[in-house]
Formats: C-alpha cells, structure tokens, sequence
C-alpha cells in the first residue's frame, strides 16, 4: 500500500522556497544573519529581479529589508554569467542620496560576499597596492566611492584602475566623476544593474542634473530597480530613469482603525507614531519627561531639527538638560568628512543610552541598530522625510515609537498625514505634562550655558535665524505660517539672550531682550585670543568715538553726536529695511525662476500639493464642526487616526 502523504505547504518565504533557488553560499549567508525567512519584499523582488528580467519599483515600509531585496538580485545576476565583468567594467551601480547610507550599503554587500568563496578570497587584496589578481570565474568586487575628504576623487580613480571593481556605490556627486573618466567603462555588454536606494529623494530636483549625467554614461538597455519607502512620491519623475515596462512591488500594512475599517498604511506595524502638541516653549521639557518616563529607557534615540546650524547650537546646550546616563552624539551634513564619520560610528557602536541629534542627513535609509525612539522636535520643511524620519526606530519587527512635537497652530498636520496614509495618534504612554514653571527652568538653564561662553550666543543667534529661514521653506506653507509664530515663546524655547535682527521681525512690538538684562560689554568669550580680538575691537570703536567726539563734553559737542547718532541708527536702520526688501525681492525673483523652470510634471505636482493642503483643511473644519456643532473656528486636535493592529506585515517572524 502507498505510504500515506501528507502534504505540509512549505512556507512561500522560506529561502529554499524562493524561486529560482538560491545559491548554497547565499543560503549560508542569510542564515549566518540569522535571517529565518525572506522579507515580504526580498520574496516578492527576488523572482522579478533575480530570477526574472524585469525593471522594478519598489516601494516598501522602512525597515523592511529593502537592501537585501536588491543586493541578492544583484549579485546572483553577476555571478550567475559565464566570465568574471571585463577589466575595468562595471557590472552594477547602486546610487544613495548621502556617504552614510552608501557606506552602510557597501558594509552590508561586503558582509554578504564574505560568504562567497572566490570574492571573499579578493577582499583582503584590495587593501593592498598591487593589481587586483584575475580570475577565472566571476567574482564581486565593490567599490564605495565616499565622497568628502574620506577619499579624493583622483584616490577613487587609482582604486578603480587598481582593484578593478565591478559594482559601485556611491552618492551621485562622487559618481558623476568617477563615470566621467574615459578608463571607466559601462558598455551593454557587461552593464547589468543600476539601482537607486531611496529613488524618490534621488529624483529630487536637487539630484537631477547628476543623475541626468549618470544615467548619459549609461546603456539603455539594463534592468533598473527604484527602492524607497515612498517611491509613490515620485511617480512623475520615474519616466526620466528610463524604466522598461518596469513592475510595481508595493508592501503595505493593513491596520484595523476604530469602527472596524481597514485602512493601509505606509509605515510599520511595529512602530508607534504619535504626536504631542506644544508650545515651542515646552518642547525641551517634554523631551527631558519623555527619556525619564519612557521604560524601558530608549537606548539608542535620534532627535530630528531642521537645521545644521540649530544641531551646533542644541549639542551645546542639551547636555544640561538631558536626565543622566545618555550619552549625546550630533551628526549633519555641513560637518567635516571626518567628523561626519567619527560621530556616525560613535552612535552606531554606543553600548550606553544614546541620543543622535541630528537633521534630515540621517532621515533616511540608515539602520542603526536598537533604536526605540525618534523625536521630531521641528517637523520636516519636506513632507515626504517625515516617515522615513519616524522609520529609523521599529525596524525588522522590532517595537520603535516616534513622536513628533506640534504647536497648537500647526495642528492640520494631523489631518494631513493622514490623508497621506502615515496616520498619528497622540501620545498617550508616557504622560507628558509640563507646567510653564517647568519650561522658565529649562529657559534659565540654557542661559546659563550660553552665559558662559559668548560663542554660544553667537550661535544661538545664527541658528535661530536658520531656523526661521527654514520654517518659511515648509513645502506644508499654509500650516507652517511664519505669521503665526510666537516669538517672545520661541526666544525662551531657545533660551536666546535677544532676539536677533532680522526681517521677519520688523513689525515685532514685544520685548527683544526677552526680559534678559546683563552687561554685553562684560560678556566675554571663553576662547582667550577670540575675547582678545572682542576686547581690542571694543576698545578701537570707543576710541573712534571719543576722538568724533572731540570735545564732546561740551553741550554743543552733545547736541552735535545726538544727531550724528540719530542720523546714523536711522540710517542704518533704512538701509537695513533696504536691504531686506531687496532680499525680498530677489527671492521673489529666484521663486518665479524656480517655478519657470519647472517640468509641466514638477508644476503639476506643486498644484497638487496646495490642492491636498485645501482639502486637510476643509475636512479638518467640516470635522471639527461636526463634533463641535458648527463651530469652525481653528483647531487642532480634531482628527486623530485609530492604531487598531490587525496588521499583514508584523514583523518578520
Ligand atoms: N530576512 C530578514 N529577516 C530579518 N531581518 C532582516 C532580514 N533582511 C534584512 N533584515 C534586517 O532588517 C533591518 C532593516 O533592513 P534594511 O535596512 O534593508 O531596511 P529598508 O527596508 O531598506 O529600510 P529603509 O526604508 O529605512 O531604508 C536590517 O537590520 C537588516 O539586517
């Protein structure tokens, strides 16, 4: 009699399911990660891109693996032809909009080919400085091109013609000059791969011009792969990449929301997204509550800002506030090459609790292990950062929380990220509850700091304005209102000495020394030949003045330097309005160009947005009134997403 079998369905994302079949040391690999099963997305590309020879566009939450969901398909596509890529031939190239991302990128590749015989046996030569060594079957052999200081361009040439690499990854600046070189070669021949990590910031306007530069040295005919966790936000530019008949891989979650509907969303089930609405004088405060309450303690934070020049400013002064045993560590994109690096791997490698503050240089892509928490103290000028911002906690399955800090007048938020299904509820665990006595204390704290050392005012004063810039330059214009700033709240916020002059606050009637009194003369620099060179030049002036004066004691001499110094401030000060309207105008000019210039797509899309900016709002006010009976006065907190957890993607396992 026939044995009796049964038929037990094998796991569609076990890796010895996956079709064509893995290789052996592929196998050894991902289980040596201890990867169990395929991600939702390794398993749904590696047929179309590995196995298959389509073009794809894959949009996928974050942290969900995309990396290895192009990295599998590009070396089994490598290895799998008859000879090893030609001397000085590229096989594949894979494009990241910033160095850390490229760098993690090259890091994973290189841990993967480890595993693989004939290329692992290459990675120790090319440190050397002979010729990389031929061979006879085809091996990986990667090249990152870091950009900055980290390596010259002419550097990344000599490890070209050197090691004779035959996948690069790069940033596109860095790449454009490597293409550029005639012993560079891309012909069809060999060329099987081009993929762009986090594609829809790389078809930003700001890459277009390199990438239109790659994309020249390139031959038409290749598999192209885009990878994002919102791809969809560049629909109308994907045409300029060149895709054929590309496939569309959408990951989703499906999330159940309050009254049973199933809604999708495009961030994980395993992050948390909350908000918390504050006045800016309160945020500092809540984010010191938030690290003391939440438990477990976060071990790894980041904390988003808006600009550089607030994260100089913020590593100075947070120290002070932050509860003990976190250890802070600030990282943006106008620091040296060096620091850049030093600073990256201080938080990827920290043991003890540790915060990264930062701007959106680190919003995306990267994957710092056990972050649990991500603060957005300023939400992001870029509609589009905010989840990639939120996704670098709640990675590959593991429980994250987000929190992004919201004034009352910005509250159309809520709808809005709603409308673009990254739903935010508001932070309920832990309680966070402070009182303006709380906010007065944090204020007079940061005054200390920066009282101690002049330099710290200055930067205050230069972060602050860059602040502001950036908020006027909120795509979200009409909820992020210049207008509706509170300035005396957001000087305390700062813990700023005075307001700084600048246009935006000409018509400002309140107190600008934001009821500080000290003596400026006696305010001194901590670095001894910067107060040195402060001391001269205020001796100098004081010696111009008395020798103007010229027996100014006289009441004559008086009268007469009264009126020079009337005429001068109001001189000044005209000249100042002068020169603010001519800014102004010339950035009216520079708008107009910009908009000029702009693809009937790119103008489309910018429509768009002021379109869905309409909509939030009527919903936001029809909602409001429909809980408020009629009332439709401006308000926040009308909208607020269920985060049921019905969810299709929970993780990994
Ligand atoms: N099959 C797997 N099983 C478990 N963990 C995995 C698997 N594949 C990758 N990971 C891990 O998941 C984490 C996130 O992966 P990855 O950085 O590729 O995410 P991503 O989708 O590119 O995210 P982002 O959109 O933020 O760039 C990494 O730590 C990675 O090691």
């Amino acid at each position: 009699m026939a044995p009796d079998v049964k038929t037990v369905k094998k796991d569609p994302r076990a890796w010895d399911a996956l079709t064509p079949p893995l290789a052996e040391w592929i196998l050894d690999a991902v289980s040596s990660m201890g990867f169990a099963r395929a991600t939702p997305v390794q398993a749904s590309v590696w047929p179309l891109f590995g196995g298959g020879n389509k073009d794809v566009v894959v949009e996928a939450v974050t942290g969900s693996g995309k990396t290895l969901s192009f990295l599998l398909p590009l070396v089994h596509r490598i290895l799998r032809l008859d000879e090893p890529t030609k001397r000085h031939h590229v096989a594949a190239i894979i494009v990241a909009p910033t160095k850390e991302l490229a760098g993690q990128i090259h890091g994973t590749l290189t841990s993967l080919i480890a595993f693989h015989p004939q290329s692992s046996e290459i990675l120790p030569l090319l440190n050397g400085e002979e010729k990389r060594p031929e061979t006879s079957s085809p091996v990986i052999v990667p090249q990152l091109l870091s950009g900055g200081s980290t390596t010259t361009p002419a550097q990344d040439l000599s490890f070209f013609l050197r090691a004779s690499p035959n996948v690069l990854i790069s940033t596109p600046g860095r790449l454009v000059e490597l293409l550029s070189s005639p012993h560079v070669h891309c012909p069809q021949s060999s060329f099987e791969l081009l993929i762009l990590d986090e594609a829809d910031r790389l078809l930003d306007l700001g890459f277009k011009a390199d990438l239109q530069k790659i994309l020249s040295r390139l031959p038409k005919q290749r598999r192209t792969g885009l990878f994002s966790a919102s791809v969809s936000e560049a629909v109308g530019e994907i045409i300029r990449v060149g895709l054929r008949n590309p496939v569309k891989v959408a990951v989703k979650v499906k999330s159940l929301k309050t009254g049973g509907i199933i809604e999708e969303r495009r961030t994980p089930a395993s992050l948390q997204m909350s908000y918390l609405t504050t006045p800016a004088s309160h945020k500092l405060p809540s984010l010191v509550q938030l690290l003391e309450k939440l438990d477990p303690r976060p071990q790894r934070s980041i904390i988003f800002l808006s600009t550089c020049a607030a994260v100089d400013y913020f590593a100075h002064v947070l120290p002070a506030l932050l509860p003990e045993g976190f250890d802070l560590v600030s990282l943006h994109g106008k620091y040296d090459a060096k620091v850049r690096e030093k600073n990256f791997a201080k938080f990827l490698n920290a043991v003890q609790p540790s915060i990264l503050l930062t701007t959106d240089v680190a919003a995306r892509g990267l994957d710092f292990p056990q972050v649990d928490l991500v603060v957005q103290i300023d939400p992001p000028s870029d509609p589009k950062s905010f989840l990639h911002r939120c996704g670098r906690a709640g990675r590959a399955g593991r429980r994250g929380l987000s929190v992004i800090f919201l004034q009352p007048t910005e509250m159309d938020y809520v709808p809005f990220l709603e409308v673009r299904k990254t739903p935010i509820t508001p932070l309920e665990y832990p309680s966070i509850s402070v009182s303006d006595a709380d906010a007065d204390a944090i204020t007079s704290r940061i005054r200390e700091t920066v009282k101690r050392d002049r330099a710290l005012h200055d930067k205050a004063q230069k972060a602050f304005v860059s602040w502001v810039r950036s908020y006027s330059k909120h795509t979200a214009s009409s909820i992020f209102r210049i207008a509706d700033l509170d300035w005396t709240d957001l000087g305390h916020a700062w813990g700023l000495l005075r307001l700084p002059k600048m246009p935006e606050l000409r018509k400002f009637e309140g107190d600008k020394f934001l009821g500080v009194e000290m003596d400026w003369n006696a305010y001194a620099y901590a670095k001894k030949d910067r107060e040195k060179q402060r001391l001269a030049a205020m001796q100098k002036s004081a010696e111009e003045k008395a020798a103007e004066g010229n027996g100014g004691k006289t009441a004559e001499g008086q009268k007469e330097r009264r009126k020079r110094n009337a005429e001068a401030w109001s001189g000044k000060h005209e000249k100042e309005d002068e020169r603010a309207e001519r800014r102004e105008k010339k950035r009216r000019k520079r708008e107009a160009e910009r908009r000029q210039a702009l693809t009937d797509e790119e103008r489309a899309k910018e429509m768009d947005l002021e379109r869905l900016l309409e909509e939030v709002r009527r919903r936001n006010k029809e909602k409001y009134a429909a809980e408020n009976g009629g009332d439709v006065k401006r308000q926040g907190n009308a909208v607020a997403a269920g985060n049921g957890d019905d969810d299709e993607f929970q993780g990994f396992d």
